[in-house]
């Protein structure tokens, strides 16, 4: 089978098991080529082959709809309809995107990134259905991991007591991206051990449609008998009690095991969970034989050593977070740390492993895991929560309601905040400072490298209050730390280098780039005054008085929204005080900003020491007329 000569899934109809099973072993053997080059998220495809080729054969997409949580197991799909040519450009600059993408097929009817959402989308499409009289399938696939996000907990709250017809994939590899956790989890694994529920069920089945229909008062018996049987052994009790009728658990390896429990779930008139077993990363020994979760998602590697290719160098801001953290916590048994799914990306192995009960990773539950902070905080404890900016997007209330508002002493660690690049739209941590800054109790800061780092790690570990401690995804800038720094006081910001002509103001790595357009800038003989806004909140209101009463124009410079972002708080203070003096600003302006390499995207944006060199050029030109 040439699988470039896919155009849809329509194709897969009338093959024999044989067939699909080769057709697994081709997708396989491509998708472990491929990601080897691109990277990507081969462990949770790998898991999901047969899933997916079973359910493309059993429903006609994009008529029946199917809807995948989070996105990042879809290359399947992506490859069953139409899209392998273009797998040499996955998650990168203009390429095939790593998550279903509306624009790119008829087949992805739902975009995701952010867990935990497909069940509650899948009851919006079925209500859109049943009200206009339509009759297709809908069909979410939903992880274990994302099946513990409050979302879609609340999601089958509402379609088991509706009884909204559609089939649910609950696809149970018991990882999240780290082994998953939590007490669903644990119930999962019962129901996965305890295979004798499942044989007896089907004998039963098996039975009672044996029992012709003339046999109302035995039928009726043996129906009871099937229905008290989930009592004595658990089994998907947890579903069927919510109303939605449980099968499985189903090897999701085998073909005629799905199909058997597809066809069943068909069916029935209200909402079915097939319970379906995968191993993450199946076929491939490297990413099978991961405990840890480094092949959930990775960079290109080896194929034969499984090696990454192209990492290291020098330690990631997560790491040096995480373990400087640590560090304290060994002195300080107030510190307690905290995670939503992601201690692998955080890279909290070390406290994990070394504190483990003063260790909590919660599940993929971002809205609980702040609000938990604040009870740990509220009875005299510190916790560090660290948390990607684009996941702490699903906290925002429990930060502003509880943790604010009450001004508890929680440190959150805000990781990948600034451009990712290759997880693109979904995940770029650019909108924090837009919802962080107007909450009057927040401190928030961003260090520019190693050092600046280290001083404010401790400065925020004595701070008593909420403080949001923002680092971006990848290296940390190293330097020698006996270097001299001023000291990190709240609210001043570090002027590190005086000028004369114009005033550029930014914080944390992009520093970097205002550093080496300043030198373009004063081999034109410019001299510009060079502003470290440590703290992104509160602002140093005496140094922009200072500023603004010398005459000097203010640029601001951030790798964030400009809505809500630091130049816009720079901006209103200067009008709000009538300092008169032009303040304008580079950041991210009203756009949602694609995949690609950090660097592409950094120049789409306009973040570059070009840019700046050119916009400093601008306003000088502009004052003078
Ligand atoms: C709201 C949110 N929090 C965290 C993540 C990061 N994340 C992506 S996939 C994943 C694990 C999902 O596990 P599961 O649903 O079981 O899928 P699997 O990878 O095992 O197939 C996590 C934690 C996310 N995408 N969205
Ligand atoms: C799909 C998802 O949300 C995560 O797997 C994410 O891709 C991890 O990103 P990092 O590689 O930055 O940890
Ligand atoms: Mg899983």
């Amino acid at each position: 089978m040439d699988l470039y000569n896919i155009e849809d899934p329509s194709f897969l109809k009338n093959k024999s098991e044989d067939e699909l099973k080769e057709i697994a072993q081709e997708i396989r053997k491509f998708l472990i080529e491929s990601c080897a080059k691109t990277g990507g998220h081969i462990g949770a495809n790998l898991g999901v082959v047969e899933l997916t080729i079973a359910l493309h054969k059993f429903y006609n997409s994009p008529e029946d709809q199917i809807i995948f949580d989070v996105g990042h197991q879809a290359y399947i799909h992506k490859i069953l309809t139409g899209r392998i040519n273009q797998f040499d450009s996955l998650r990168q600059y203009k390429g095939l995107s790593g998550f279903p993408k509306l624009s790119e097929s008829e087949h992805d009817v739902w975009e995701a990134g952010h867990s935990s959402t497909s069940l509650s989308a899948a009851m919006g499409i079925a209500k859109a259905r049943d009200i206009k009289g339509e009759q297709f399938a809908v069909v979410p696939i939903i992880g274990d991991g994302a099946l513990t996000g409050g979302m879609a907990l609340e999601a089958l709250n509402h379609i088991g007591s509706d009884k909204t017809k559609m089939t649910i994939i609950l696809n149970d590899n018991e990882m999240s991206i780290a082994p998953n956790v939590g007490a669903l989890h644990n119930m999962l694994g019962r129901i996965r051990t305890n295979t004798s529920y499942n044989r007896i069920k089907y004998d039963v089945e098996e039975l009672l449609s044996k029992i012709p229909s003339v046999g109302s008062s035995i039928r009726g018996v043996a129906d009871r008998v099937k229905d008290s049987l989930k009592y004595l052994v658990v089994n998907g009790v947890f579903f069927e009690e919510l109303g939605i009728k449980y099968i499985g658990p189903v090897d999701g390896h085998s073909f005629h095991d799905i199909e058997r429990a597809l066809k069943s779930a068909n069916e029935s008139s209200g909402p079915v969970l097939i319970h379906v077993i995968t191993k993450k990363g199946k076929g491939y020994q490297h990413a099978e034989n991961d405990e840890i979760g480094t092949w959930h998602g990775l960079g290109p590697y080896k194929i034969e050593t499984g090696e990454s290719i192209g990492s290291g160098g020098t330690m990631s801001w997560s790491e040096f977070m995480s373990n400087s953290v640590f560090e304290h916590a060994l002195k300080d048994e107030r510190i307690v740390a905290l995670t939503p799914a992601m201690p692998v990306g955080s890279k909290l192995h070390k406290f994990q492993n070394e504190l483990p009960e003063r260790f909590f990773d919660v599940g993929i539950a971002e809205q609980h895991v702040v609000t938990m902070a604040g009870g740990l905080a509220s009875y005299g404890m510190k916790p560090y929560v660290a948390i990607y900016s684009t996941f702490l997007q699903r906290g925002y209330d429990q930060v502003l309601h509880d943790i604010d508002r009450q001004k508890l002493n929680v440190f959150f660690g805000i990781d990948r905040s600034g451009l990712v690049g290759a997880d693109g739209e979904t995940h770029h941590g650019v909108f924090d400072l837009t919802f962080l800054l107007p909450l009057p109790n927040m401190v928030v800061v961003m260090p520019r490298d190693e050092k600046e780092a280290k001083l404010m790690i401790d400065f925020a570990v004595d701070y008593n209050g909420p403080i949001a401690f923002r680092y971006p995804r990848g290296n940390i800038l190293g330097v020698d730390m006996n270097e001299e720094r001023s000291e990190i006081e709240l609210g001043k910001w570090e002027t590190m280098q005086k000028g004369i002509d114009i005033t550029v103001i930014s914080y944390g790595p992009t520093l970097t780039d205002v550093l080496e357009a300043n030198s373009a800038l004063k081999e034109k003989g410019i001299s510009v005054n060079i502003i470290n806004a440590r703290f992104i909140k509160p602002i140093d209101t005496d140094l922009i008085t200072e500023i603004a009463k010398s005459g000097q124009p203010i640029l601001v410079v951030e790798e964030a929204m400009l809505t809500g972002g630091l130049g816009a708080l720079v901006q209103s203070y200067v009008m709000d005080h009538d300092l008169g003096t032009t303040v304008k600003r580079i950041g991210i302006d009203n756009t949602y900003v694609e995949q690609g390499s950090v660097s592409e995207l950094l120049e789409e944006v306009g973040l570059t020491k070009e840019n700046i060199i050119n916009k400093v050029l601008e306003i000088l030109s502009n004052e003078k007329k």
